[in-house]
């Protein structure tokens, strides 16, 4: 019989499961020296990143694509929760995409984008923000609130979070009218930190009204660079459904590990559809002065952790450009 279950047993984080069985040495013994072994270096190597990251706000944006397998959603929980009790500062920004396309087809509308950006009617607005701020973000607070209650969902509406400005999507180096859609002109962020102070993990939905109250459509990738970028966040992940960015689409001998921001703006007019938005967000938010913006694959379950707490990381990592990094930019 070995120290401790090899399996680590299916509880919510809340749990503590026992250390060790009734009877059991004080003293651990394994017949797995090499597993153990790989643990503590799991361990002792997480040590720089928990240092780094402890007390700073790091960015999670959740896309709608990889939310969609059951064990990666409670693995998401679970690394929000992880982040916050390690002393980090989560705050998600969601996305919802599919979820929203799948409702608008149920309602008989159907969908169109330009440029990764959903073409946004008067109508398609309501659906967003029904879906946004009804479903997927109370279903998000949901997950991670089985935890304890530390959840709280606000929409970029809520608190003068953002103010959106009207924009284009770009198609072939040209802009395209896509209806209500915004950017986001301007970030409050005062409701984010008061939930933060209050030991919240805010989780963010991405409408938000114009000057003029009008509420606009804007992206998640988006809305998660900007709001990174006001917060001082160390680092923004971005989780979607594929392994990161290929320079050479589809070919998947191409996966990008790390790109400079002058790199990605050389690369960025060659990108198709969603990899625009997220890209383009990546790029904004190391400009803004976040150190970091990785996309992950969400598809795997907490590769969040995996990019976080490990040197070697997951995914495409955007870091700024040399002269940027050595302030002379
Ligand atoms: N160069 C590229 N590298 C990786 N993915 C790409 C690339 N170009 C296009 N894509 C597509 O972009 C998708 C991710 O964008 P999107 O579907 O908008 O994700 P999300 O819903 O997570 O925001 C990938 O699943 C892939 O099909
Ligand atoms: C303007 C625009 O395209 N908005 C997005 C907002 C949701 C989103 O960004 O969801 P994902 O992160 O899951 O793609 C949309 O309507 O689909």
């Amino acid at each position: 019989m070995t120290a401790q279950d090899p399996t680590p047993p299916d509880v919510a984080l809340d749990e503590t499961p026992p250390r060790r069985k009734v009877g059991t040495s004080r003293v651990m013994r394994t017949n797995d020296p090499e597993g153990d072994a790989l643990k503590v270096a799991v361990l002792t190597g997480a040590l720089p990143w928990l240092r780094e990251f402890h007390g700073n706000v790091v960015v999670i944006k959740y896309g709608g694509h990889a939310m969609v397998d059951d064990e990666c959603r409670r693995a998401f929980a679970e690394d929000m929760v992880f982040l916050r009790t390690c002393g980090i500062l989560p705050v998600v920004v969601h996305g919802g995409g599919p979820q929203i396309t799948e409702m608008l087809a149920r309602l008989g509308i159907s969908s169109e984008f330009r440029g990764g950006l959903r073409v946004t009617t008067p109508e398609t607005i309501d659906v967003v923000r029904m879906v946004l701020t009804g479903q997927v973000g109370p279903d998000i607070v949901g997950l991670i609130n089985q935890h304890g209650p530390m959840a709280v969902h606000l929409s970029g509406e809520d608190g003068g979070l953002f103010t959106a400005r009207r924009t284009a999507a770009m198609v072939d180096g040209q802009p395209v009218d896509v209806g209500l859609v915004g950017d986001v002109a301007a970030v409050d962020t005062t409701p984010v930190t008061a939930l933060l102070e209050a030991g919240h993990i805010p989780v963010v939905a991405s409408v938000a009204p114009d000057a003029d109250g009008v509420v606009h459509n804007v992206n998640a990738d988006t809305a998660a660079a900007a709001l990174a970028a006001a917060l001082g966040a160390v680092k923004l992940v971005v989780l979607t459904d594929v392994e990161g960015l290929y320079a050479d689409w589809p070919d998947r001998d191409s996966l990008v590990q790390q790109i400079d921001a002058r790199e990605l703006a050389e690369i960025l007019p060659t990108l198709d559809a969603g990899m625009i938005p997220k890209m383009t967000a990546c790029l904004r938010a190391v400009e803004g002065g976040v150190k970091r913006a990785t996309v992950v694959d969400g598809r795997t379950p907490h590769a969040l952790l995996l990019e976080t707490f490990t040197t070697e990381g997951t995914g495409t990592m955007v870091v700024p450009a040399r002269n940027q990094k050595e302030g002379t930019a």
